[in-house]
């Protein structure tokens, strides 16, 4: 089956070759045809060009856009969708003044999630993850990576990770899946961490990996909660495995991490709100791509992460929602790209770039997703009839999507 899609008025992130991720001054160039043709052939990419060829392609069936934008969908590589409940009153705790900190520490937090979630059956938690899942896909999502992290217990931690296959199961979208089991410790192991993180390396993440459950694994490497020491041993028990490490760091703080990490020449290292020049350093030197979480900043209100100055360093820079209860109850990317333009000083075209195939090398599915290339998934976004490309994070809280399709289907939920 193949569908034609005409009259585009300008068909975005167009490239042939897409090797390696975007750095420096290649993340200015959003390339793209203007009064544009796509092509589709079942679930994939066929062919594009411009109208004013005259040999248009014949096709099964043929859309005429009038004037609206194709641009691939949102490539979201950090998100933890699957959990219980809400943090609603930690909401309301933090407008009354309480820090992020201070909360965890009143054993709100992470565990406040994990308590919920250990009450919720598999069913249960499954069906509002798949409503959240939804959701972001009809905000445009059309790749996403979840993680585990608010079990904290194998069985709880199991019970997330299946939802995730189930996820990916049932839907068509690339789905990748993270074990962060190193993601906060328990109140049974307050006072014997250590204990914790050995019992996560040798008990959970065996039978994580006996199942094929994970992709990659993850720990949250910050004060409080993982060391330098769990989060080297997290990366080299996941490479035990073959799991590559995506890994939570520089937060709230910079102590190392972000040099372990990219020494581990880790996948990704997220959130990155707080820098130093050692940092940039390191990360110059590794192919660790650096992902960035305008929307927990905004939330948290803590700063955003120094964008300009990672991109200006040629390190490889990636935006991602981070969605979930605590610090990010949002999964909307488009209001990711807002930020980033708003908050971070990065242009629409740097801010596409980054939400797109960067973010598909940050869950290495730069192969099947993040652009409009030939062969890859027809994954993308039909925009509204807007003036501009620019209108996406410019009109921010303005939801410009018009339709989304998923293999080469209109996304209908
Ligand atoms: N920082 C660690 N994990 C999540 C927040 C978890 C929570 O508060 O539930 C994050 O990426 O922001
Ligand atoms: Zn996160």
């Amino acid at each position: 089956m193949t569908t034609l899609f005409t009259h585009i008025k300008s068909l975005l992130q167009t490239r042939e070759e897409t090797e390696k991720p975007l750095i420096g001054e290649e993340l200015r160039d959003l390339p793209h045809i203007d009064n544009a043709w796509l092509l589709i052939e079942d679930d994939k990419i066929k062919g594009y060009g411009v109208m004013e060829d005259d040999n248009l392609p014949t096709a099964d069936k043929i859309m005429n856009l009038e004037g609206r934008y194709i641009l691939p969908t949102w490539v979201d590589s950090h998100t933890h969708i699957v959990y219980a409940g809400n943090r609603e009153q930690e909401f309301v705790d933090r407008i009354k003044g309480l820090t992020y900190e201070e909360i965890a520490n009143r054993g709100g937090g992470i565990v406040n999630s994990a308590k919920t979630l250990g009450d919720t059956s598999f069913e249960d938690l499954y069906a509002q993850s798949e409503e959240r899942l939804k959701e972001v896909i009809k905000l445009g999502t059309g790749a996403v990576e979840i993680k585990s992290g608010y079990g904290l217990t194998k069985e709880a931690e199991l019970k997330m990770l299946r939802v995730i296959q189930k996820l990916k199961e049932n839907y068509k979208i690339p789905i990748k899946s993270t074990f962060l089991g190193a993601h906060a410790i328990p109140k049974e192991y307050k006072g014997k961490e250590k204990a914790y993180v050995k019992m996560v390396i040798e008990d959970i993440l065996p039978a994580v990996a006996e199942e094929k459950l994970a992709d990659y694994i993850d720990v949250f490497c910050e004060k409080g909660y993982f060391d330098l020491e769990d989060t080297e041993n997290m990366i080299e028990a996941g490479k035990k495995f073959g799991l590559k490490s995506k890994i939570h760091v520089n937060q709230f703080n910079s102590f190392g991490g972000i040099q372990l990490a990219a020494e581990k020449n880790v996948l990704s290292v997220d959130h990155l709100e707080e820098m130093k020049f050692e940092d940039y350093k390191s990360l110059k030197k590794s192919e660790t791509i650096a992902v960035a979480l305008p929307s927990c900043s905004f939330y948290l209100g803590i700063p955003y992460s120094p964008a300009r100055e990672i991109i200006k360093n040629d390190i490889p820079f990636a935006l991602a929602s981070d969605f979930n209860p605590g610090s990010t109850p949002s999964g909307n990317m488009n209001f990711v790209i807002s930020l980033a333009c708003i908050k971070m000083k990065i242009t629409p075209e740097e801010a596409i770039n980054a939400a797109t195939l960067n973010a598909a090398f940050a869950m290495e599915l730069q192969d099947e997703v993040g652009s409009i290339t030939t062969g890859k998934k027809a994954n993308f976004i039909i925009t509204d009839r807007i003036p501009s490309f620019g209108f996406l994070p410019y009109a921010f809280g303005t939801n410009s999507i018009d339709e989304v399709w998923i293999n080469g289907k209109k996304f209908e939920s």
